[in-house]
Parts: C-alpha cells; structure tokens; sequence
C-alpha cells in the first residue's frame, strides 16, 4: 500500500542520533490520540511503517503510552517516535502536526449499539479536538472514535468555536466499511479484493452504512435481489459481528488499524501534492439533508479538496439513503448539541 507514495526524493530524518535517508517529498508529524489502544497500537506499527511519516507522536492515557513509544523507536524505519501519556501532554503531541488521528475512546460490548457509547467518547473527542484548536490549528483530525456520526459534528463545533473550523480538515473515518465491502465482494467474485472499486456512503453505524453495491468494479457477481440485499446487511452489521465474535474483548481493532493507516496514508499523500488520491470519510456535506454525509472525496495539499459525491443509485439504493438520513440528522444533532448546549 505505501510503496505506491514513494517517490525518489531524498530527505534525511534524525532517530537516536543516527541519519537515515527518507524517499518522501516531505516530512510529517502524525499523531495518533488513543495510541495505547486495540487500535492504536497497530495503527501506530503501521505508520511507523509509512515512508511519508517522519514524526510519529503517540498519545494515550494509559501508564504503558511511553513503552510503546520506546518499542516502536527500534524498529529501523525513520520515523521519529515520541510518547505522551496523560492531558498535561497532549499539548507537546499535537503540536506542529500535519495529521491527528483519534481512536481514543471506549468501544462496544456484545449488545450495545455505537450511540450507547457517546456520554463516555463525546468529552474525549472534544477535549482532543480543542487541544487541536489551540495548538495545531492548521493539522488534519482523522476520527475513529465511536459513534462517527456525532463525533465529527463535536470536534467540528470544538473547532468553529475556537475560530479555527476548516471544513476540509475534519474527517469521520469509514475507510473500514469500504475495506469489509471489498472483501466480501473480493470472496464473492473470486478475486483479489484489492482490485475491487466499492463507495460505502452515508455514515458508520447501521442503517448509515450504505455500499452503493451497483456501482461496484468489478460488479458483484449476485443476480439475485435477495442475496445483494444480505450482502447490503452484512456490510452494515460487519461491526457488530466482529464485537459478538470477539464476545465482551472489544470491537475491531486490527482490520481497524489497517483502514486507518490506508486513510492516513492517503491524507499524507494529498497533503504531499499527489494528484487523484481518493477515499471515501465522513465529511461536512451539502449533498442531502445531512450536514455530515460520507462518500468519496479527493484528498490534496489542504485536506478535502473536492466532494466527489455518490452518482446514481437504483432503486433499492435510494430507499437505503432515504432510511439513513433521520438517523443521521439525529447523531449529526446529538454530537452539536453536546458543544453548543
Ligand atoms: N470508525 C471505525 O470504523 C471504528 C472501528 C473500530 C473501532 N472504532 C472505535 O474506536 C474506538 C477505540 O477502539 P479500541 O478498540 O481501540 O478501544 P481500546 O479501549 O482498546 O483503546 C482505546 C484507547 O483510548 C484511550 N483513551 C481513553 N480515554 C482517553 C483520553 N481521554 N485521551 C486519550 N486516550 C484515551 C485508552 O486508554 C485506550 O488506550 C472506540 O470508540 C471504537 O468504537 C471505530
Ligand atoms: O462496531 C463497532 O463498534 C466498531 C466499529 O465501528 C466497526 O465498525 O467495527
């Protein structure tokens, strides 16, 4: 995945003292909030891996925050790694960052839906996202934290409130939605589920979840309406058959961190000034009622710079979107309200 960003210019990186020569144009400072997390931790293995990322901060609140940064600094790739543990901190991680990526949070147990975990996450993700305003005004918040659908709206309002707001820089992360889309059409078709093209559009929870399986590349290899509409109900349900999977161990943490890191990398090379890079996130939208919509949207040197919207959908389509935008009005509402009342 990170071999397609490189590009023979070299710059040269600093870690313990020794020079390594880098093949990225720039250099990066990415952290990751949530850093000793299920997700966090591979996640930060993955970036630590990504050639474009030349600072990687890691911040949690957990006690074992500084060890995994002096873990991860002996791996022999030239991103700088540093740790913070603790809100006194967070400060010193955020700040000159180009990307803050959030999977700090709590995540679901067998029987509860994402909304249940929002009184726990919504004061995470505000306090992160105004830590950002006021010392990295300018850096790019890729959020993982549960429930998406509201927690964009909160670091957006953190954010307007700080007079910092730039729509183009605040992304709700679904780019696992898009990856679970992938693989089962990838088994279905019987092919490698990296040359297979989905948008997964709306939100990330439930009924928000809406693969646009019409316009798949290669198309899904399914005549029957019955069998796309399980396939429709297994991608919107992939969360929760990973958490009852997992039985009261958490939700999904490595296909996670491996969404996670594609997105990132795909910021980092949009910020780079890599023509046509694409992916689908949850982003501020005018495309229908919803203020917050996801669908694909091209990334450049300043975040999103072009809403590619979601093209046509057919009939069964269009009675999805038609079910997921009150529920998406009611998170985009619950998140607003939490910063403004
Ligand atoms: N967007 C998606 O597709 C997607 C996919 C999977 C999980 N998630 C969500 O990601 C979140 C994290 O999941 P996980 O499995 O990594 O959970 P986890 O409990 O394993 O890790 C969460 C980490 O957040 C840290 N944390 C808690 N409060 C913090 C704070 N105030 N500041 C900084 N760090 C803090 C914890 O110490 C912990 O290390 C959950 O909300 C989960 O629902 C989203
Ligand atoms: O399902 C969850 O709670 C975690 C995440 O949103 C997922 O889709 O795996």
């Amino acid at each position: 995945m990170f071999s397609r960003a490189l590009k023979p210019v070299a710059s040269v990186a600093v870690q313990n003292g020794a020079k390594f020569s880098t093949t990225s144009q720039k250099n990066f400072k990415v952290v990751v909030a949530g850093a000793a997390g299920g997700i966090g931790q591979p996640l930060a293995l993955l970036l630590k891996q990504n050639p474009l990322v030349t600072r990687l901060a890691l911040y949690d609140i957990a006690p074992v925050t500084p060890g995994v940064a002096v873990d991860l600094s002996h791996m022999d790739t030239p991103a700088q790694v540093t740790g913070h543990k603790g809100p006194e901190e967070l400060a010193a991680a955020v700040e000159c960052a180009d990307l803050v990526v959030i999977p700090a949070g709590v995540p679901r147990k067998p029987g509860m839906t994402r909304d249940d975990l929002f009184n726990t996450n919504a004061s995470i993700v505000r306090d992160i996202a105004d830590c950002v305003a006021k010392n990295a005004p300018k850096a790019i918040m890729a959020i993982i934290t549960n429930p998406v659908n509201s927690m964009v709206p909160i670091a957006s309002e953190v954010l307007k409130k700080a007079g910092v707001y730039d729509p183009a820089k605040v992304l709700g992360v679904t780019t696992l939605d898009v990856v679970r889309a992938a693989a089962f059409i990838g088994e279905i078709n019987g092919v490698d589920p990296t040359t297979v093209k989905i948008p997964v559009i709306g939100g990330h929870s439930g009924v928000t979840i809406i693969p646009v399986l019409s316009q798949s590349s290669p198309a899904v290899k399914l005549s029957d309406q019955g069998k796309i509409e399980a396939l429709t109900k297994r991608i919107q349900e992939a969360g929760t058959e990973v958490v009852k999977a997992k039985a009261g161990g958490g939700s999904a943490t490595l296909s996670m961190a491996y969404a996670g890191a594609r997105l990132a990398c795909a910021v980092l090379r949009g910020l780079k000034g890599e023509s046509n890079v694409v992916e689908c996130a949850y982003v501020k939208s005018d495309l229908t009622e919803a203020s917050y919509f996801a669908n694909p949207v091209q990334l450049g040197r300043n975040g999103v710079e072009k809403n590619l919207g979601f093209g046509q959908l057919n009939a069964y389509e269009k009675e999805l979107l038609k079910a997921a935008i009150p529920e998406l009005l009611k998170n985009i509402k619950t998140g607003e309200n939490f910063v403004n009342k």
